[in-house]
């Protein structure tokens, strides 16, 4: 339990955004909406399992696939139709996602 609430991944090629701060929430299924507000969590790549910063969560709210719009996208650092296509590679017969917004937590390197 400790463990699923204090690590994440994400995407290698996504890492450098959050590193730098550009991208500042993630929009997963359910099955990764247990994460607590006030809460830091360390932040690894799915493909190799490196350490890549920790985050603080700010909030967890549900929304659907449809109402995805601008804000998220300005909020994720992509264009909104390349985070629709993502989101749908990802979760293909979800509609019910959660947005978790994060701040990045300042690192001692
Ligand atoms: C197991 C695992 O790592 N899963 C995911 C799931 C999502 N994402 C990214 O979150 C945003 C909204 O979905 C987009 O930027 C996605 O590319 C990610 O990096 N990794």
């Amino acid at each position: 339990m400790i463990d699923v609430a204090n690590k994440i991944t994400f995407f290698e090629f996504l890492t450098p955004l959050i590193k730098s701060g550009k991208k500042t929430i993630t929009i997963r299924d359910k099955s990764e909406s247990h994460y607590l507000v006030g809460s830091q969590v360390e932040v690894f790549t799915l493909e190799t399992d490196q350490k890549v910063c920790e985050i603080e969560i700010v909030s967890v709210e549900a929304i659907r696939f449809d109402l995805i719009n601008e804000f998220h996208a300005q909020q994720e650092h992509l264009a909104l139709p390349r985070l629709k296509e993502l989101i749908k590679e990802i979760y293909p017969n979800t509609n019910e996602l959660f947005v978790i917004t994060y701040k990045l937590m300042p690192s001692d390197t």
